[in-house]
């Protein structure tokens, strides 16, 4: 497995692969690789010949300070993870290969009503910041496709309004969420839950499979009811939001008969922040 920290060695080594009819895909993450990771990786492997994976832990996404300086960066055991996956290359780039003009860099883009909504409403800017790192990232590697995690759902549909702002050629490839054996969904964040915050946790997927079991039985707004009160009784677990919303557009959802319906939640388990989220159709 090669590992590049400049844009000019990444650009070199994909280039004679290139001109060689190899499909290249990108998975990009912030590194403290897991096994939802590793999935995407696999996918990757499914779709392209070439897998570049980045680590890069993108500080203009960062909402709040004390959440960028204690994200997990354990290098070593994610190049080592990469590697057994079978990943072809890991480029891993600092802050300045990134923002040469600084981290505080012009961008803004339209990414439609969704960016507001959700995540959006919670961690002002923060679409800005991921669809800056993600327009980066694409540039510097010019992937074939690219590998996202439905975990983050609202984040797949702003990279897909951004690649149809830039009219850039690249498939996105979204991949199901990847959960612990209790129902947990994988995330790099987890590591900061106590023992009693990763069993209250389990609230956000149990709630969620709540909503999807039940769908046909109430109405929306009594379904909303009800997955709330899961969190009334839990110490240490705030709501941020729970709601049933369109796939596509992610307003609140008007109607059973709707094409797509998903689930999404996001509570603070202890000091940790935690999102997750079902398909219902
Ligand atoms: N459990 C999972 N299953 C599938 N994909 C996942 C899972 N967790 C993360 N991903 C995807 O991996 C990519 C990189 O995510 P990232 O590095 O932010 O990890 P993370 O676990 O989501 O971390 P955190 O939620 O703590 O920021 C994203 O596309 C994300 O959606
Ligand atoms: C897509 C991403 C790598 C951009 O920093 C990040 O938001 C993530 O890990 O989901
Ligand atoms: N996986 C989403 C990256 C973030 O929380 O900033």
């Amino acid at each position: 497995m090669e590992v590049f920290k400049t844009k000019a060695a990444l650009k070199a080594y994909l280039e004679p692969l290139k001109a060689a009819g190899k499909k290249i895909a990108l998975v990009p993450t912030m590194g403290a690789l897991h096994n939802g990771h590793i999935s995407l990786i696999k996918l990757a492997q499914e779709n392209a010949d070439v897998i570049v994976c980045s680590i890069f832990v993108n500080p203009t996404q960062f909402t709040d300070p004390k959440d960028l300086e204690k994200y997990p960066r354990p290098i070593e055991h994610d190049l080592a993870m990469l590697n057994t996956a079978g990943c072809s290359a890991v480029f891993m780039p600092n802050v300045e290969e990134m923002y040469p003009e600084g981290a505080g860099e012009n961008w803004h883009i339209n990414l439609g009503n969704a960016e507001f909504l959700l995540e959006g409403a919670f961690r002002k800017g923060h679409y800005q910041g991921v669809t800056q790192i993600v327009k980066k990232l694409f540039d510097a590697v010019e992937p074939d496709v690219a590998m996202f995690g439905q975990k983050d759902y609202q984040q797949v549909l702003m990279i897909k309004n951004m690649l149809e702002h830039f009219k850039l050629p690249i498939n996105i490839i979204t991949c199901p969420i990847i959960r612990e054996d209790d129902g947990l969904a994988m995330s790099s964040r987890n590591i900061h839950l106590s023992k009693t915050d990763r069993k209250n946790a389990l609230v956000l997927s149990k709630s969620l499979q709540y909503v999807v079991d039940n769908f046909q039985s109430y109405s929306f707004d009594e379904l909303v009811k009800q997955a709330k009160a899961f969190y009334n009784d839990l110490e240490g677990v705030e709501l941020d939001y729970f709601t049933i919303a369109k796939g596509d557009t992610l307003q609140p959802a008007e109607t059973k008969e709707e094409k797509s319906l998903v689930a999404l939640v996001a509570a603070k388990v202890g000091a940790t922040r935690l999102i997750d989220n079902m398909i219902i159709k």
